[in-house]
């Protein structure tokens, strides 16, 4: 940890914007505590990271030390209204839009720190996975025989993130709805309220579409400007991105704007960013509104339990365990929200005695409510298909990179390379037009760069760089019928939990994907790619010499040996009416049979839209705060 030594934060130093701070030494005079990682996240840190590291701390208008609310400590004997717990993608919607009311006085809370300067940098975009950022979750093999990530015994990673912005402090910030029938099914399956066209207007509440072409496309057509969430596309993005949607333009897919019912082919996708700099909604949602006096951010607090009255059985408070390891409890008179995500909210549900009423007498828990919180854990899931394009794989993060991202925030270190250029496409098992397939491709970035010269190779040498450049594209299944779920390791709040993503169970999941790799493996037959000479690599993996390499057999070999967990964890905390016996929280999103807690995360989606799901994810804390601004104004 680094302290920055500052005085206290004036109100008058907290600006809307913080591009508007830019070159000013003045709000330097604030206090913010950030955290250093790139010595983690690059084993041993190269001196040219560390000067881009020092660099990027000192200026004020990268570390924004003046918007920042998180602190380590509470004010003795404080009583809150709301009490919103997990500070990642969904918890500072809520906490902005309920402290919107001056007479409601609201406490966020994060089990980490405060976001760091460094994750600001999308050219850098993934490097706190693995980290102290990230809680490293693991999953179980399948039982009885483990059916994916063969390679590492069954045991798939999960990188989660920990820290103010959550995982959005490692994802890739790509903003997609998703299709608008996924949302129909939600309504279908008895959530009233939560057709797409119901809840279309909280998606356009929080975007912000910042380009001139966004904004004069259909895309964005019913968006008004000035919602929190900028949304833009990076400011650079490599040559071969264009030439590789001639490519899928030349095979029949749509290329462009792929949004609402029309989601169907390439794009280089709309980014959450600004200036530059990676969008979080920390940034876009809480550090405009640093100053208000009735909103509080507790940080390194990890919260043990929902303490919920066994007799009456309503929600009062939560206990937490502070930086110091000491046990706390902090009181609200109004409700307890969960916003820690598809594995957080339901731990914290379970660890307070709402589940299933069996494990957790297993576990030693006590049980308030029995409810199905674990079940219904889904996910998309892909496999890298590896290619190699003839072209010299220098470093993109270099010396010069550095001086255009701090002149004018342009260039490498403000994109994430290839990864912004996304697909969607539909397999034989599609229906009504819903994408099962999205297409990732990684490629043309960086993760730490030794030298800041710009004839560095991948390997740190410098100069003589082998003459192909390595691509992955990731087909990944989004809609997937594989239903896993979760369970309490112990009765430990700090241990983490057991789940059980069982991933292909349902042999459709697998047929899917192959015929993901399939259109991936076209593009290297067009006119197109030929520039490039685009190549898959024919190298069979040495667990599946026993099919021939590019038929179906060794497709679904390499799938569920190398395969691709994905991070868009869902579905644990299902939301469904009364009567559904797999629904944990209502359409309002009050858990059953608990007075005063509601979740609002990826928990809640009873099918995970099939897009990354950051954006719904928005559009549910949006919804959440209208739904208890509703609730509690009535009273
Ligand atoms: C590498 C990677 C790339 C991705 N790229 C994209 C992308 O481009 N676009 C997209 O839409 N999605 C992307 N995602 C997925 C996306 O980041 C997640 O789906 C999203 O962040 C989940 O939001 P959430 O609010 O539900 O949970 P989180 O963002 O995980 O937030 C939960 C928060 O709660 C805190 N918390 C948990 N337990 C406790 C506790 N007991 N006490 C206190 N606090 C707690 C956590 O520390 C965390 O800050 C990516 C994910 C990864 C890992």
């Amino acid at each position: 940890m680094r302290t920055v030594p500052l005085p206290p934060i004036e109100s008058s130093d907290v600006m809307a914007d913080p591009f508007s701070s830019f070159g000013s030494s003045g709000c330097c005079q604030c206090k913010f505590e950030d955290t250093s990682y790139m010595g983690t996240a690059c084993g041993s840190l190269p001196a040219f990271m560390m000067l881009v590291q020092s660099l990027m701390m000192a200026r004020c208008d990268i570390s924004d030390p003046c918007r920042r609310l998180g602190r380590n400590e509470l004010p003795e004997g404080e009583w809150y209204d709301f009490i919103i717990v997990g500070a990642g993608v969904a918890g500072p919607v809520l906490a902005r839009r309920l402290s919107d009311n001056p007479w409601w006085k609201v406490l966020l809370v994060e089990a980490g720190p405060e976001e760091p300067t460094m994750t600001a940098l999308p050219g850098i975009a993934f490097n706190a996975v693995n980290t102290a950022l990230d809680w490293k979750y693991l999953t179980e093999p399948t039982q009885p025989h483990p059916t994916a990530c063969l390679e590492s015994a069954g045991v798939c990673s999960w990188p989660r993130g920990k820290m103010v912005s959550g995982t959005g402090g490692l994802y890739g910030m790509m903003y997609v709805r998703g299709h608008p029938e996924v949302y129909n099914k939600w309504a279908r399956m008895g959530n009233v309220g939560w057709s797409y066209n119901e809840i279309e207007h909280y998606f356009e509440r929080a975007e912000n579409p910042k380009s001139a072409e966004m904004v004069r496309s259909s895309k964005f057509a019913r968006t008004r400007e000035g919602g929190p969430v900028y949304i833009d596309h990076f400011p650079h993005k490599p040559d071969f991105s264009e030439d590789l949607l001639s490519a899928a333009k030349e095979l029949g897919h749509r290329t462009g704007w792929l949004n609402g019912y029309n989601q169907t082919g390439f794009m280089v996708a709309p980014m959450m960013t600004q200036h530059g700099l990676r969008g979080t909604t920390s940034r876009f949602y809480l550090r405009p509104v640093a100053y208000r006096k009735n909103l509080r951010v507790l940080t390194n607090a990890h919260v043990s339990k929902v303490l919920v009255n066994k007799w009456t059985s309503v929600a009062y408070g939560i206990e937490f365990i502070d930086k110091t390891g000491r046990k706390r409890v902090v009181k609200c008179d109004k409700e307890v929200i969960l916003t820690a995500g598809a594995i957080g909210s339901p731990q914290i549900l379970m660890q307070s005695g709402v589940g299933p009423k069996e494990h957790l007498t297993k576990v030693g828990i006590r049980t308030i409510k029995d409810l199905p919180v674990g079940g219904n854990l889904h996910n998309h899931v892909s496999v890298g298909i590896r290619m190699s394009i003839n072209d010299t794989p220098y470093e993109t993060f270099t010396l010069d990179s550095v001086n255009e991202f701090l002149e004018n925030r342009t260039g490498s270190i403000a994109s994430t390379g290839l990864t912004q250029v996304t697909a969607f496409l539909e397999s034989s098992y599609s229906a009504m037009g819903v994408p099962d397939l999205q297409v990732f491709f990684d490629g043309f970035s960086s993760k730490c760069p030794r030298t800041g010269i710009p004839t560095e190779c991948p390997d740190g040498v410098l100069g003589a760089c082998p003459t192909r450049r390595e691509i992955v594209a990731r087909p990944t299944v989004v809609v997937t019928e594989t239903r896993g779920y979760m369970k309490l390791r112990s009765a430990d709040p700090l241990d983490p939990p057991l789940l059980y993503p069982n991933y292909f169970q349902s042999d459709k999941d697998i047929k899917i994907l192959v015929q993901g790799i399939k259109a991936v493996v076209r593009l290297t037959q067009t006119t197109a790619m030929k520039k490039w000479d685009l190549q898959l690599d024919t190298k069979p993996h040495p667990w599946c010499l026993g099919y021939h390499f590019g038929t179906d057999a060794y497709w679904e070999c390499l799938i569920r040996v190398q395969t691709g967990p994905e991070n868009h964890q869902s579905g644990t905390c299902k939301m469904g009416p009364v009567g559904d016996p797999s629904a944990v929280v209502d359409p309002q999103l009050r858990v059953h049979g608990v007075t005063n807690v509601r979740v609002a995360d990826a928990s809640i989606f009873p099918i995970v839209p099939n897009s990354n799901p950051v954006a719904a994810i928005i559009m549910v804390a949006e919804k959440a705060a209208d739904l208890i601004h509703d609730a509690w104004n009535y009273e």
